[in-house]
């Protein structure tokens, strides 16, 4: 797949980049007002009781501060974080040396913790519950098992999807917060908030313009700021201003709403050879030579949670909003 602009996903540098402009308090963390609170809550609680937090579960689309708010977590409690992910755990080996490695109250945040294996998940259980381990030494009849006592630590899972994290995983965690897409005041002050940590002058009007074609996503924010940055730098004074904002997104090929070629591709396909359906997502895939996956999880999320396509028993429709949005007329029935 190509880089795109408005991909919600880490790209090449972005993760040293992030270091720089992630914020490191639960003040400086903008929006999820609902899931702030509670875990406010949790944490001023755990710290008065003297123990760690609860295990978490953080969940939602990708590029929306899973990452970020985890670390915040571990600053918040005072203690470290340890970062590992589902796939990078192979063996029950591999997490009981990660386990044992933990100091007391630490943070271990699994990303994608959906891809956990099944061995891996067995171990993981007793850890969180009990804060120990089980493990069998020997081989054959003279096997035994022991139980080894853990530190004490906080687990924070992330996923993009809750729903393939087994039962059983998702049961023993006792706080579950779902982030949410970001509104457009929301993204604007965190594009300010980035800008000025590069240092770059930005208007206010500029700010809510690349809040506006970010699709709900601080990832998305802060790389389009990166690149305007770039041209306000290069074409500019080095000054962000509306019309600059306007002509380098233009450039970028992104569109008042954060759609790019893709998504027209998409939607034109849908449009001039289906009248805007509806259509099956096979043939969708057919047309625009697209995988059926591919547009499922990644290029149609955004338009339907903008309300562009809607999904009906018998395909997929385009919606009158993005008619308007095209400037065309809608098709009579
Ligand atoms: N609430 C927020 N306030 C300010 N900046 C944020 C916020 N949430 C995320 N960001 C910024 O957005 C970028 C992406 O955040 P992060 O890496 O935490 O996303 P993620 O949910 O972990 O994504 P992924 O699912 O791809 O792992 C980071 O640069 C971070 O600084
Ligand atoms: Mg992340």
């Amino acid at each position: 797949m190509d880089e795109r602009m408005v991909s919600a996903e880490e790209q090449g540098m972005e993760d040293s980049l992030d270091q720089q402009i992630r914020p490191h308090k639960l003040q400086q963390y903008i929006g999820q007002e609902k899931v702030k609170k509670n875990l406010q809550v949790f944490m001023e609680a755990a710290k008065m009781r003297e123990e760690c937090l609860d295990h978490v579960l953080l969940y939602g689309p990708p590029g929306l501060g899973k990452t970020t708010l985890s670390g915040i977590i571990a600053t918040e409690m005072g203690v470290q974080m340890r970062t590992t992910s589902g796939p990078a755990i192979e063996r029950p080996g591999d997490l009981a040396a990660i386990l044992t490695a933990l100091e007391p109250g630490d943070v271990l945040f699994i990303d994608e913790i959906h891809r956990l294996n099944r061995m891996v998940e067995e171990v993981l259980y007793p850890a969180m519950e009990d804060f120990c381990l089980d493990i069998v030494i020997g081989k054959g009849p003279t096997a035994r098992s022991v139980r080894l006592d853990l530190p004490p630590f906080t687990l924070v899972g992330a996923t993009t999807r809750a729903g393939m994290l087994s039962a059983p995983l998702r049961d023993r965690f006792g706080v579950l917060a779902r982030l949410e897409y970001y509104t457009e005041q929301e993204l604007s002050i965190i594009v300010r908030r980035t800008a000025e940590i590069f240092d770059t002058d930005i208007d206010e009007e500029a700010a809510v313009e690349i809040a506006r074609r970010s699709r709900g996503t601080p990832r998305i924010a802060n790389r389009l700021l990166r690149r305007v940055r770039d041209f306000a730098q290069v074409k500019g004074d080095g000054t962000i201003t509306l019309e600059l904002a306007q002509d380098s997104l233009e450039q970028l090929q992104v569109d008042r709403l954060g759609l790019d070629h893709i998504d027209h591709k998409l939607l034109y396909g849908m449009i001039e050879k289906f009248r805007g359906g509806p259509v099956g997502l096979e043939t969708i895939s057919a047309t625009i030579g697209e995988e059926p996956d591919t547009i499922e999880d990644v290029y149609e999320p955004y338009l339907l949670q903008i309300g562009f396509i809607q999904r009906t028993p018998r395909g997929r429709i385009v919606s009158p909003a993005c008619y308007e949005h095209f400037n065309l007329e809608v098709p009579k029935q």
